[in-house]
């Protein structure tokens, strides 16, 4: 039996799970679902009922993207995304909690514009996407740092790179008109260097469409 990813089209979280399964060469099924719609499977295995959940042999449940790669890493060493040096494997987790916390407030801003107009709260908008801006200025300062290679950290793929590429190609889409490229042009240059890759190309996100009325 192989394993079973419950993932999203347009989910950052899940991709990276999804690039780091093909990258360590893990087998699995891809059940692809609208988490937000009521015939979602989630509640059966995440009391959060959130996805991306990877279902073991035994229908153990494995949930949240960072710990599924802790997990990962832990249970399955072989083909590491995680740096050899206790620093390298520290600073790509962070890296994780930037880009993260980053989609976590575009999350919350995306929802909060599906209320009506006069309900929308324009300051906690306004924050959210601060984190934003401060997170993409942090991003491009890393990627300054490490200019000779086409990844965040050395020169191989690591954690921090699933991360940035989940991030920033989810950005991408759900806010198209949002011109980071053009003032982070080497934060663009490390974007499209990753998307040229197989595991990046496989694993592109696309738009749902959700059912139910969730706010
Ligand atoms: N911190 C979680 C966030 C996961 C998350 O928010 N998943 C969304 C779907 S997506 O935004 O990744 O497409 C979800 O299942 N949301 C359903 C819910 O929050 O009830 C993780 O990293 O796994």
């Amino acid at each position: 039996m192989t394993w079973t990813l419950i993932s999203a089209t347009p989910s950052p979280y899940a991709r990276k799970v999804r690039i780091a399964l093909q990258h360590k060469q893990i087998p699995f099924t891809l059940q692809t679902e609208v988490p937000w719609d009521s015939t979602t499977a989630t509640p059966q295995y995440n009391p959060l009922e959130k996805l991306p959940i990877l279902i073991l042999d035994d229908c153990t449940a494995v949930y949240e993207s960072h710990y599924i790669l802790d997990w990962l890493e832990t249970k399955h060493p072989e083909h590491p995304i995680l740096p050899d040096d206790v620093d390298g494997k520290l600073f790509a987790k962070k890296i994780e909690v930037v880009c993260d916390g980053m989609c976590d407030a575009l999350v919350i801003a995306f929802f909060e514009k599906m209320r009506e107009k006069e309900k929308q709260s324009e300051p906690w908008k306004a924050r959210q996407m601060r984190k934003v801006e401060g997170g993409l200025r942090q991003l491009n300062t890393w990627v300054e740092q490490n200019s000779n290679s086409k990844f965040m950290i050395g020169d191989s793929l690591t954690l921090a790179d699933l991360a940035a590429g989940s991030f920033l190609g989810w950005f991408s889409i759900r806010y198209a008109d949002y011109e980071w490229a053009k003032q982070y042009p080497d934060l663009k240059k490390y974007h499209d260097g990753l998307e040229e890759m197989e595991f990046f190309k496989n694993t592109r996100p696309s738009p749902q469409t959700m059912k139910d009325q969730i706010v």
